[in-house]
């Protein structure tokens, strides 16, 4: 399913701002509509407000002012229509892979046997269902991390927020999970919010780029990336890819411009 701009409003910023308790103002007036289906991506300096922005989305913290709202969903059941995946994998090292990913039911009440046809279900999404009684440690890092998406896909979420997933990965396992988290929103419809710092990520994956700027966090450039979905390798060595590179690059340099003369 590929979005477009009458696909219905899945989440809605409006004038957001977030100011922490030390004083630091991590948002100031961001506002930020993402539709079903679109692949978004976040993108800016170091300290911009990507994970604030994405951690507000996710309830995890609250806006000092401003709303968020999810249009389509009522609030009761907006829990489960989302999913997380961060950074660092973030698995329990002395728990299987199975307990791993059966932890958010498990964490609901679900026992291990009522949960194995849906853990090894959201194995067999990321390829791993033959792995599910090895431990964290025997696996690579691109297995860790899709072990990690397997247990945000547990749920069945519809919106998957993802806070720099594949940054610590190479770059060939980098571009093998690229492909596959694109394959995998086709097949599902997911609404996608991801955070990287990678231009060249950023352009190959999203349907569009929002490109913020620091010092206070806010938006300063929201591009379309118009290539036909999903997308494979070929589209990295493109004219269009390589254009709306230098775009974003171009939008990126000038959110590094400093206020004021900071
Ligand atoms: N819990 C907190 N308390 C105080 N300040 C915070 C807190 N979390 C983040 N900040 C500050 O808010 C600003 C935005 O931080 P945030 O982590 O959202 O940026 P980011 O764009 O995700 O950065 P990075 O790309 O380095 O991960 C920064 O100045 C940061 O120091």
């Amino acid at each position: 399913m590929s979005a477009n701009a009458t696909s219905p409003v899945t989440v809605s910023l409006k004038h957001v701002r977030k100011v922490f308790e030390n004083g630091t103002t991590a948002l100031e007036n961001f506002s930020l509509d993402v539709r079903q289906g679109e692949f978004v991506s976040l993108l800016g300096p170091s300290g911009c407000g990507k994970s604030s922005a994405l951690r507000i989305i996710a309830g995890l913290s609250e806006p000092s002012s401003g709303t968020v709202d999810w249009p389509m969903a009522d609030a009761a059941g907006l829990q489960h229509e989302l999913g997380f995946v961060f950074q660092e994998p973030t698995l329990m090292p002395w728990a299987s892979v199975f307990s791993n990913v059966w932890l958010p039911l498990r964490a609901k009440g679900v026992s291990k046997s009522a949960a194995c046809d849906r853990v090894m279900e959201s194995l067999a999404t990321v390829g791993l269902e033959d792995f599910a009684g090895h431990r964290p440690q025997e696996l690579s890092g691109g297995m860790k991390m899709r072990v990690s998406i397997a247990r945000a896909l547990i749920t069945r979420p519809k919106v998957l927020l993802m806070d720099e997933p594949f940054a610590a990965l190479d770059e060939i396992t980098r571009f093998k999970l690229n492909n596959d988290l694109l394959q995998l929103q086709e097949r599902f419809g997911w609404t996608i919010l991801f955070v990287t710092h990678s231009v060249f990520e950023s352009v190959y994956l999203s349907s569009r780029v929002v490109v913020m700027a620091a010092r206070p966090g806010r938006v300063i450039q929201d591009l379309a990336i118009e290539a036909p979905r999903p997308r494979q390798d070929g589209f990295r060595t493109s004219p269009y890819y390589s254009a709306r590179c230098r775009d974003v690059s171009a939008a990126l340099e000038s959110a590094m411009v400093p206020m004021d003369g900071m």
